[in-house]
């Protein structure tokens, strides 16, 4: 297990990071999301012993390996950087060895045939970094990660090099492997999609703060604020108006949001006239923009089927009061 106690950052006076507490446990795979520059990479680093120094605690186990009095260098941590960097001039059973120094020349042999065997890389022992596809040298990585048997693995996009299919083929077996070794692990992506399907747990970062840590169904079905909403779903904050016509009473501090895909349109009558401004194929979805006729205000409504629709066509916009939500702004 991996406990972040109170961590803080800062760059030349300047905070990047405050009061972020979160722990992950053996088997667990938390995923660190927030927009570019937030600070998820410097978290991962932390965790490894490259940024040393910070405010709060960074606990392995029962042991504190990072604070303002201890700071351990030596961490059963493995890490995959976004680019892999694995070395060039080395051949991949080099790249993996070099993980290994502190073995003897037969156990490290020993080991490195192990992983070469585990990651289906036994074939391409000898060849450069430059001479494998993406996916061979993710593996490498991966291998050279895992050497030392850490107990946390930090990865940093660690999909963003692979197509669409070995991206989902690499999630699904990364994930059996994190679970098999019952690793901890930390994984930073800018894909919400490959967030929500890999992830126990998430946590968003923005403006400094881990604003809401939760497992990945809580947090797409339960956002805390506006930002989360977002960041994650694709919602409509629903104008005044909608409320008004609903009676619908809510504090200065909160919004209504709805997810796209529970606005419906229909030639059903009711109180919300709409004016469909444009339609968009999306493949086997279609994205619809509506105006609110009262008020002139704008949704994005998804939909499967748009019946016979045009666009400057008037229909009527239907949301189940129950797909509602009330959230601070
Ligand atoms: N060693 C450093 N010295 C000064 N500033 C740094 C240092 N490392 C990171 N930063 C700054 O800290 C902030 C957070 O950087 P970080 O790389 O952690 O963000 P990130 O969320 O991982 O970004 P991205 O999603 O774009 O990879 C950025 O503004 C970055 O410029």
């Amino acid at each position: 297990m991996v406990s972040i106690d109170n961590f803080g950052i800062s760059f030349n006076e300047t905070k990047i990071l405050e009061d972020i507490t979160f722990d992950v446990k053996a088997g667990e795979i938390v995923t660190i999301l927030g927009a570019s520059g937030c600070g998820k990479t410097t978290i991962l680093r932390s965790i490894a012993g490259l940024q040393k120094e910070h405010e709060g605690y960074i606990c392995i186990g029962d042991v504190c390996v990072s604070s303002k009095e201890i700071y351990k260098k030596d961490r059963e941590v493995g890490y995959i950087f976004q680019d892999y960097a694995l070395f060039p001039h080395l051949n991949v059973e080099e790249n993996i060895a070099f993980a290994l120094f502190k073995l003897s020349k037969s156990e490290k042999t020993k080991r490195v045939n192990e992983l070469l065997e585990q990651f289906n890389l036994t074939e391409h022992k000898t060849k450069q970094i430059h001479q494998l596809s993406g996916g061979q040298q993710q593996r490498v990585a991966i291998a050279r990660a895992l050497a030392n048997n850490p107990k946390i693995l930090l990865l940093d996009e660690p999909f963003s090099n692979l197509d669409a299919m070995l991206r989902y083929k690499t999630k699904i077996w990364l994930k059996d492997i994190i679970k098999q070794l019952n690793l901890s692990a930390i994984l930073v992506t800018h894909d919400k999609k490959e967030a929500l399907s890999i992830s126990d747990k998430i946590g968003i970062i923005n403006d400094k703060k881990l604003i809401q840590f939760d497992s990945a169904k809580n947090i797409f079905d339960k956002p805390a604020n506006l930002y989360v909403a977002n960041f994650l779903c694709e919602i409509n904050k629903l104008p005044n108006i909608y409320l008004k016509t609903l009676n619908l009473e809510i504090q200065e501090n909160k919004v209504c949001i709805v997810k796209i895909d529970k606005c419906k349109l229909s030639k059903e009558k009711n109180d919300f006239l709409v004016e469909i401004l444009d339609i968009s194929f999306c493949g086997d979805y279609y994205e619809l923009i509506v105006q609110l006729k009262q008020s002139k205000d704008t949704l994005l409504i998804k939909m499967n089927n748009i019946e016979d629709f045009k666009i400057s066509d008037f229909v009527y916009l239907h949301i189940n009061k129950q797909d509602l939500m009330i959230i601070d702004k």
